[in-house]
């Protein structure tokens, strides 16, 4: 199939859809983005890469942090770890508050805020004032690239205007959560969302979901067959939020998004996706990237339905 050609068709296509959507602008430095924007990578497990628009070009991940980090609570705590996070989808925004009351802390999912901090939390467990470092050089490592860091602007705005996760991080610290110090946690999870990728380095940092587990570049195992197939079921279950059903509908493949406008998604055993264009749905997703992806798969036929 000839990837590339089919990404340019895609480009042109998305054009008319510049004037739909907003930037996301509760957290003000990410409202600084030009706001047309279009980037699309996919790499297959050879290494062999197909891209339009400038592919090196970094944003912030923003909740695409979860997927990492989910991986990490996972891989050390096992089904232990649904004792303090659920794996339904909500059902509600991102950042809702609504639910941790009525189920008693317990957030629905890793990949909602409430669950993301719940999911950092325990990873300061294990590795306290280390936890930062421990989460990104995961990042570094499965996107094959040492140079990866954080933006500390945005990372400042966040700290500055983050209330809701401030709610959601004091809710959950009260049903007793959330085991070590709310500003230990919350600064850590306020930089695994400013890190700064491309849709190159997040397209190659998907590889071990899409395979199994394994890093195909250099073969290594990050997580067991089944955890990778967790982690890809969540994503398609939970990884857009409230509108993790439509996003599944349209583009029927596992897929995380950030508010930041880049959204990931995988092909199980073939490729991995990284699509960006910082204007929003109502929902918090990439209103360009997901038609990109519902285009992409329609073309080739490759969801996993
Ligand atoms: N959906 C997102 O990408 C949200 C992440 C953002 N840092 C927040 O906590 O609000």
């Amino acid at each position: 199939m000839n990837y590339q050609a089919i990404l340019e068709e895609i480009e042109k296509e998305i054009q008319a859809l510049f004037s739909e959507g907003k930037v996301a602008d509760y957290i003000p430095a990410l409202a600084k983005v030009d706001p047309n924007q279009f980037i699309m990578s996919v790499r297959l497990f050879d290494g062999t890469s197909f891209g339009v628009g400038d592919v090196n070009s970094k944003f912030s991940i923003q909740s695409i942090s979860k997927v990492f980090t989910f991986t990490l609570a996972l891989h050390q705590y096992g089904r232990d770890l649904y004792q303090r996070v659920g794996h339904e989808p909500s059902g509600d925004p991102f950042n809702s508050l609504v639910q941790l009351e009525y189920e008693n802390g317990i957030p629905r999912n890793p990949f909602i805020n409430a669950g993301a901090i719940v999911t950092t939390d325990t990873l300061v467990s294990i590795h306290k004032k280390y936890t930062f470092k421990f989460i990104l050089d995961f990042i570094k490592k499965v996107a094959n690239d040492d140079t990866i860091t954080y933006d500390k602007d945005i990372y400042k705005s966040e700290l500055e205007n983050g209330f809701k996760n401030f709610a959601l991080i004091n809710m959950i610290k009260s049903y007793n959560n959330i085991h070590n110090k709310i500003d230990t946690v919350i600064n850590t999870y306020f930089k695994q969302c400013s890190i700064m990728m491309s849709t190159s380095q997040l397209a190659q940092s998907m590889q071990y979901i899409a395979n199994h587990g394994v890093n195909p570049l250099t073969n290594e195992r990050l997580i067991s067959i089944s955890k990778a197939k967790r982690t890809s079921s969540l994503m398609l279950t939970c990884g857009h939020y409230d509108a993790s059903g439509d996003f599944a509908y349209k583009v029927g493949l596992p897929g995380k998004s950030g508010v930041g406008g880049g959204i990931v998604a995988i092909v199980p055993q073939k490729m991995s996706i990284c699509v960006y264009s910082p204007k929003l749905n109502a929902q918090g997703n990439s209103l360009i990237g997901t038609k990109a992806l519902e285009l992409f798969t329609s073309k080739t036929g490759l969801s996993i339905f």
